[in-house]
């Protein structure tokens, strides 16, 4: 069997490296440099710098190579799924396809399943969620994941395809719950980058994670997920590493607001579009999410960090 990764970011490069230790991995990339650097220098300098790719891994930028691949993983962010499955849509149609997005599209606050389904319904759509840096996956140190499949059985082909001996995978049939932890932890890793930036300390940091916890729990039950998948990798898992961790670009964008520091708007954040998408959505639904809504304020600078800190704990009191 033949996988296949498109898009050559931190993430896409890292799955093909890991992948390719136990077969031939084809990374599609649409930038000829990086191809280019791939095979000369067996390394993707711009996104993984100082990891030595397998040999198995080929590299193309030639989207037809992907012909002969079987299952292909999806590692674009969030915003740019739509285009890529609509641009190669007669490629992509009728493959088995595994979104590795953690996000929310911004105009219609669908997630990467619901996207591929949507684009592409003849083909089978998955999503790879969980608490994992690409760099750490490339060097192939122990990690687990979620494997979400709407269709049982293609789940659990695909479980064992993309297991290696470092990369466990877990399967759900909850795509939603699954969708909604990986993008909703993102938004959260905003607001506590933000209160440790600003010196707020850990106890702060422990209440906006488990309140955040709370707030993913509330939508995830608005749109039909199961509570035990928010309690899994996907959710908590993935919270607990983006919350904490300075390898998280989530994380360190919200320290930079919460030092007063620039941040480099190139770098991927995948939480400040995401949380517009469900700020938009929790209010047409009527769901309470106020650290969502606040990150959003923070992003558009319309209040400040203290004001939002201080709106937060001066709510009126209720039951936990
Ligand atoms: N970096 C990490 O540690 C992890 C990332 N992810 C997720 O993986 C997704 C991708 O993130 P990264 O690879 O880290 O981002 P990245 O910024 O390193 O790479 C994104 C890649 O997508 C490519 N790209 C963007 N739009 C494209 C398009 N329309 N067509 C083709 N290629 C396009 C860019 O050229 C770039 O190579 C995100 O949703 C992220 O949340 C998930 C787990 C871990
Ligand atoms: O999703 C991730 C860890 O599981 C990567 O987090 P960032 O996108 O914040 O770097």
């Amino acid at each position: 069997m033949t996988v296949a990764v498109a898009g050559s970011g931190a993430f896409g490069t890292a799955m093909a490296a890991a992948l390719a230790r136990k077969g031939p991995v084809i990374l599609w990339s649409r930038s000829a440099d990086q191809v280019a650097d791939i095979q000369a220098n067996r390394c993707n300098s711009a996104r993984l710098p100082g990891i030595d790719l397998p040999e198995g891994l080929s590299a193309t930028a030639d989207f037809a190579a992907l012909r002969t691949a079987e299952v292909i993983l999806l590692a674009v962010p969030m915003q740019q799924l739509r285009h890529l499955l609509t641009q190669h849509g007669d490629l992509l149609m009728d493959r088995r396809l595994v979104a590795c997005c953690k996000g929310i599209e911004l105009n219609t606050g669908l997630g990467p399943v619901a996207v591929i389904a949507e684009t592409l319904p003849a083909a089978t759509a998955a999503l790879l969620t969980g608490p994992s840096f690409a760099a750490e996956i490339a060097r192939g140190l122990p990690t687990a994941l979620t494997l979400a499949c709407a269709d049982a059985d293609a789940g659990e082909m695909l479980q064992q395809q993309l297991s290696t001996p470092s990369l466990r995978l877990y399967r759900t049939t909850d795509t939603t719950g699954a969708e909604l932890g990986g993008a909703l932890k993102n938004v959260i890793a905003i607001a506590c980058g933000a209160v440790i930036g600003a010196g707020l300390g850990n106890s702060a940091r422990a209440a906006l994670m488990t309140r955040g916890y709370a707030e993913m729990l509330r939508m995830a039950a608005a749109l039909g997920a199961r509570p035990d998948t928010l309690a899994g990798l996907s959710g908590f898992g993935d919270l607990t590493l983006t919350c904490t961790s300075e390898q998280s670009r989530n994380y360190r964008l919200g320290l930079s607001i919460g030092r007063g520091d620039d941040f480099d708007p190139s770098i991927t954040v995948e939480g400040a579009a995401t949380a517009r998408a469900v700020a938009a959505s929790a209010q047409a639904r009527g769901i309470d999410m106020p650290i969502t809504k606040s990150v959003v304020a923070l992003l558009d600078k319309k209040q400040t960090l203290t004001e939002l800190v201080s709106q937060l704990l001066t709510r009126s009191l209720k039951e936990e």
